[in-house]
């Protein structure tokens, strides 16, 4: 492939995979939060749903993080062994200094609600997810490709929580907190910062490692989907 022919491979690939991208991007259980689309006389049930569902995912996604910490860690040794630009593995630790808040707000947000996350019961989906984090921590996996999942696994989420701030939206304001964890200008800058990065991996790597990034991106689509689909199948 033409160097031209490789420029903004992301941006490619969101659009080749349209439907799968916004399927994660634009979740039922996402537009639930965002819409209210609900008739009225259900709608104190729906709120309910809704917090007592946000909560529940809350626990998952505290298990979730857990291992995500250690992934964005194997990120970071790549990026000081590999990487060709000394301002990747700034923008990876500022990623990592937030996850570290992330933590402790679950926590707070664990107390608030009185659910232990000591308690949690991990979802078979989370335990997927998770697997497959733990599988790209391999030191054989490529730079780039763990890249295109970083990037990919942050911005389902900053896409997802921004759409349910935008102008008409009807979030509980029970769920606004969480959404503005990750619908934030901060995490969307932080999100293109990944996105540069993982354009300018994608650019130099050879055909056969850009087919590997490009089956990792869809399976993170495909397992937040799984991650979202949580929030109908309840505790398991
Ligand atoms: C399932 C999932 N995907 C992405 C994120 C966002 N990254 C870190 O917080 C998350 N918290 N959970």
């Amino acid at each position: 492939m033409d160097p031209v022919e490789k420029n903004g491979v992301i941006d490619r690939w969101v659009k080749k995979h349209l439907v799968l991208y916004t399927g994660a991007t634009r979740h039922p259980f996402i537009l639930s939060i965002r819409d209210g689309t609900i008739d009225f006389s259900s709608f104190k049930r729906w709120l309910w749903l809704a917090v007592v569902m946000g909560i529940w995912l809350t626990g998952q996604d505290y298990i979730f993080v857990r291992e995500f910490v250690p992934f964005s860690a194997s990120v970071l040794l790549k990026a000081s062994k590999n990487s060709d630009d000394n301002s990747d593995m700034e923008v990876i630790l500022s990623g990592l200094a937030s996850l570290s808040d992330e933590i402790s707000w679950f926590k707070q947000e664990a107390a608030k609600w009185d659910v232990p996350l000591s308690d949690v019961i991990v979802h078979k989906s989370n335990q997927n997810y998770c697997r497959f984090l733990e599988s790209l921590m391999l030191p054989a996996v490529e730079y780039s490709v763990v890249f295109t999942a970083l990037w990919a696994i942050e911005t389902v989420y900053q896409e997802s929580f921004s759409h349910c701030l935008e102008d008409g939206s009807k979030t509980p304001p029970e769920l606004l907190e969480a959404c503005q964890r990750w619908g934030s200008e901060g995490f969307c800058e932080f999100c293109c910062s990944l996105k540069k990065i993982a354009n300018r991996c994608l650019e130099k790597a050879p055909d056969e490692e850009l087919k590997k990034a490009e089956v990792t991106f869809l399976r993170v689509l495909e397992l937040e989907i799984e991650f979202w689909d949580m929030s109908h199948g309840g505790p398991k």
